[in-house]
């Protein structure tokens, strides 16, 4: 493999610094060309693009651009090589559209749509974590791609479904088999669930990731998100992609072949091996993580998910067959709660509870019409209509 240029947006996130982390081991293979990040984490974002040695850093947050200014002064005094910096919301689009090789899109939420789309137009290969953007973009994101495998999967699941999928031709899977954790709320009465604290739906018991993600986890919204994700990743119907729970979270997915033959992906819980797979296709890398440890005694477990308590999953589903804008409505109104949540304001049942009422109101728009301004609107539309729902609250 000859060397990559990437860029990385939402550096400084989980994703963001578990990739820096697998860029710095292998110089020989990457050279960082940008960064970009919101602005809350000034002085991080100013280390690494001295570190890394890049040429441009976005800054989404104006309010955030003279403190990274300042950073980049503090910590970079003496550097031959100036730093650009480009502020404001559209910073991170402009750095996708530039060219690189690979962009990781590692930035929360559907406001990474637009830098999903730039990516694609230049032709980069999109190493997507950023889930969002496909769910919400839709056949919008499907078409801007210049080729089929334009897109990589960072997702774990939809990586161990990338990997999977290499045992066979797409005509001989029956099914993809998604897997969950189940959050910790797993196996809970709902009374219980009803009270709980951001800091328990904050505490996943597997994977260590950012705020939003990790409650979309406890809710199951986030498998929701990634049931739709399959679909438009691997152009398989819904009702051929089932979600099983899997405790463990050491099993990442699963496809299911004709000939009844399943092919599962197996590592211990650690994002760095699909984000190295993202920036290294159809390359691996060496050492990226440590494999299963097979000389301990072990046990995978597999329970079929508890629907009525989390119905998350099935209003994605139907959401992703009413019409080319639900998707973006199931994703934004559930943006708003997931901050309302996490502010105190709602309860945590009051999430998924708003996300579904929000969805029974919208009318969507066709596949074969919707637009990016439809898109936008139907997320504005939901993200109001939500504040006013949880306002009585
Ligand atoms: N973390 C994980 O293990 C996994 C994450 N994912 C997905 O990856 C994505 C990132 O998740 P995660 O890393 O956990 O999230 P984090 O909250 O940890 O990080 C989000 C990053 O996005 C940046 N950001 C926020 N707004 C903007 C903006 N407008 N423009 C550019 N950057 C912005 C943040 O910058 P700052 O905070 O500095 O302002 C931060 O660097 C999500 O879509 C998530 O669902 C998928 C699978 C696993
Ligand atoms: C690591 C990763 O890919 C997350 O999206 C993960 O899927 C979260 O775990 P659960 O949603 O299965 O709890
Ligand atoms: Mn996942």
């Amino acid at each position: 493999m000859s060397l990559r240029s990437v860029t990385l947006l939402g550096s400084t996130g989980s994703i963001g610094t578990q990739a820096i982390d697998v860029i710095s081991r292998h110089p020989d293979r990457f050279r960082v060309d940008a960064i970009s990040a919101g602005g809350a984490n000034a002085d991080l974002l100013a280390r690494q693009a001295l570190e890394l040695g890049v040429a441009r850093v976005g800054v989404a947050d104006p309010a955030r651009a003279v403190e990274v200014e300042a950073a980049l002064a503090r910590h970079g005094a003496g550097t031959a090589s100036p730093v650009e910096v480009l502020v404001g919301p559209d910073a991170a689009t402009e750095l996708a559209g530039a060219g690189s090789d690979v962009v990781l899109n590692g930035i929360t939420g559907s406001v990474g749509l637009r830098p999903t789309l730039a990516a694609l137009g230049a032709g980069s290969t999109l190493a997507l974590a950023n889930k969002e953007s496909l769910v919400v973009g839709g056949v919008l994101v499907q078409d801007a791609r210049r080729r089929p495998d334009q897109i990589v999967p960072v997702d774990s699941e939809h990586s161990a479904i990338a990997q999977a999928l290499r045992s066979g031709r797409r005509e001989e899977v029956r099914r993809l088999v998604l897997t969950a954790s189940g959050g910790p709320f797993r196996g809970w009465a709902r009374d219980d669930v009803k009270v709980v604290s951001p800091e328990q739906a904050l505490a996943h018991p597997t994977w260590a990731m950012g705020p939003v993600v990790t409650i979309n986890s406890a809710t199951l919204m986030n498998k929701g998100l990634e049931l739709i994700e399959a679909h438009l990743l691997f152009d398989v119907p819904t009702e051929e992609i089932a979600v099983v729970v899997h405790p463990q979270s050491v099993v990442h997915s699963m496809v299911e072949f004709v000939d009844g033959s399943t092919i599962a992906q197996a590592s211990p819980p650690d994002m760095r091996l699909p984000i190295a797979l993202g920036l290294s296709w159809p390359d691996r890398l060496g050492e990226v993580a440590a494999g299963c440890d097979w000389s301990a005694a072990t046990a995978w477990t597999f329970e079929p998910l508890d629907e009525a308590l989390f119905p998350a999953v099935g209003l994605a589903r139907a959401a992703a067959s009413a019409s080319a804008t639900h998707p973006a409505v199931y994703n934004a109104a559930n943006e708003e709660c997931v901050a309302a949540f996490l502010a105190g304001r709602i309860g945590f049942l009051d999430i998924v509870e708003t996300v579904e009422r929000v969805l029974g109101e919208h009318e969507g728009t066709s596949r074969a019409a919707v637009t990016l301004e439809d898109v936008t609107g139907a997320e504005a539309w939901a993200r109001a209509r939500a504040h006013e729902i949880l306002a009585r609250h």
